[in-house]
């Protein structure tokens, strides 16, 4: 299995560029956005729908796709909120029996 190091190379990146906003990013266009945290959150249900419709029409392409883009929106989400992904994962391994 391949490991997750890439969520949290790209979970960097987002803080790198909340940071240091950039020209020419699309994550701080996202973070920096007239509309604030909305645009972010605008982006996840938009995501989330494009990925249920693709799982529901069974296209595994598409599906691999709409999920990357989810993952990649929720994670510009959280750091939008202010919420640290790793209090996340910390919540997810409190769960675990
Ligand atoms: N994973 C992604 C990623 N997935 C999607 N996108 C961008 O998300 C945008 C959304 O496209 P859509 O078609 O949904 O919508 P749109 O109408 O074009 O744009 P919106 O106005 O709705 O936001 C596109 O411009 C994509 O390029 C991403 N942009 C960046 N990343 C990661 O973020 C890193 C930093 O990116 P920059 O901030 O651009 O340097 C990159 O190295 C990647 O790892």
């Amino acid at each position: 299995m391949r490991d997750w190091s890439i969520l949290d190379e790209v979970w960097q990146v987002i803080q790198d560029r909340a940071e240091h906003p950039s020209a020419g990013s699309y994550v701080s266009s996202v973070l920096t956005h007239r509309k604030g945290i909305d645009k972010s959150l605008e982006k996840v249900g938009e995501e989330a729908v494009e990925f249920i419709l693709a799982a529901k029409n069974q296209v595994p392409e598409r599906t691999v796709s709409e999920a990357a883009d989810l993952l990649f929106h929720f994670l510009v989400a959280l750091q939008a909120s202010g919420t640290d992904v790793a209090d996340v994962l910390d919540e997810l391994a409190a769960r675990r029996k």
